[in-house]
């Protein structure tokens, strides 16, 4: 199973949304990072064939983009912004749902219903309304909806959204079973999330690509570029407009600065070990700083 890419574009009047994206995904968790206008959203939408691309083709598990019917057979979308008929019960809603993807008999329904529902937690929710949901139970039900008829490429956009830590735990869980023999594209802004569930992630910038692969290659761009010092909160301010600050956690009367920098921003500041969102930070920069 993989999902190929070739130079695919997409333009929106004007607005070179994607440009001349060429990848492949193997199987396993592949994450998707980029910053708000990147590319992504478009990206999953060509990809569950909502969209259609200006230039530029994919092929999922063999089967080409254009083969709209097939395709949609292979994938499975759950939308940041999902929703449901909020008059229905949630096994009468996934039954449904199950019907609309092709799912075929009734006891097999059943079957992969009652299983998905325990996988998410929702079967003592079963004959709830989903207008009764929380908004995190939504999500669930978003998440076992995607699933339902099994595809061989899953696209999860901000599933944990609204989770609490035990569920995002027990999602990723639940994604790693999945994606056995399956592509699952997990995009998010929660770099945590990538960390702990993906070995390779892509990045998207502008339209394009800029890293493809292992988070722990994502994470050696910042070698040598990471740095930790204490400083007082005026010197702080400070280098928040000179450097790309990570984090800033006030001990006392001063701050413990953690910022991305090409060489030693001040003489007392310690070198650090790079992680995966140090890596992604400087590709794609932050705040006020421009990408090292
Ligand atoms: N229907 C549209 N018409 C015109 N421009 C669009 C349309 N949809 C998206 N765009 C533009 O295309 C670019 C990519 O948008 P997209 O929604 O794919 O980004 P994204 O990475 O998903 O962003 P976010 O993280 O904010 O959801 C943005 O510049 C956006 O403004």
């Amino acid at each position: 199973m993989e999902v190929k890419l070739k130079q695919l574009s997409k333009r929106y009047g004007g607005k070179q949304a994607l440009e001349e994206v060429t990848l492949t995904w193997e199987e396993g968790i592949q994450g998707l990072l980029g910053p708000n206008g990147a590319g992504k959203t478009t990206l999953m939408r060509l990809l569950a064939t909502l969209l259609a691309p200006t230039s530029g083709s994919a092929e999922i598990d063999g089967v080409p983009l254009a083969d709209k019917g097939r395709i949609r057979e292979l994938v499975g979308y759950l939308p940041q912004e999902f929703s449901f008929y909020p008059g229905m019960r949630v096994a009468e809603a996934m039954d449904y749902l199950a019907l609309l993807s092709g799912v075929k008999g009734a006891a097999e329904r059943k079957r992969r219903i009652d299983a998905l529902l325990e996988e998410v937690n929702l079967t003592a929710h079963r004959k709830a309304k989903v207008r009764a949901l929380s908004g995190g139970m939504k999500r669930r039900l978003g998440i076992a909806q995607a699933m339902i008829h099994e595809p061989k490429l899953l696209i999860v956009d901000e599933p944990t959204a609204g989770l609490d830590p035990e569920e995002r735990i027990r999602f990723r869980q639940l994604l790693a079973r999945f994606a056995e023999g399956r592509v699952v594209l997990l995009s998010t802004h929660v770099v945590e999330d990538v960390e702990s569930s993906c070995r390779e992630v892509t990045v998207l910038k502008g339209g394009s690509v800029p890293f493809q692969g292992n988070t722990q290659d994502l994470a050696e761009r910042a070698r040598g570029r990471v740095w930790q010092a204490e400083m007082d909160k005026k010197e702080w301010a400070a280098a928040g407009s000179r450097y790309k600050v990570v984090s800033a956690v006030a001990a006392g009367s001063s701050m413990q600065v953690r910022l991305l920098a090409e060489e030693r921003p001040f003489p007392d500041a310690v070198a650090s070990e790079p992680t995966m969102e140090d890596g992604y930070l400087c590709l794609v920069g932050k705040g006020g700083g421009a990408a090292l």
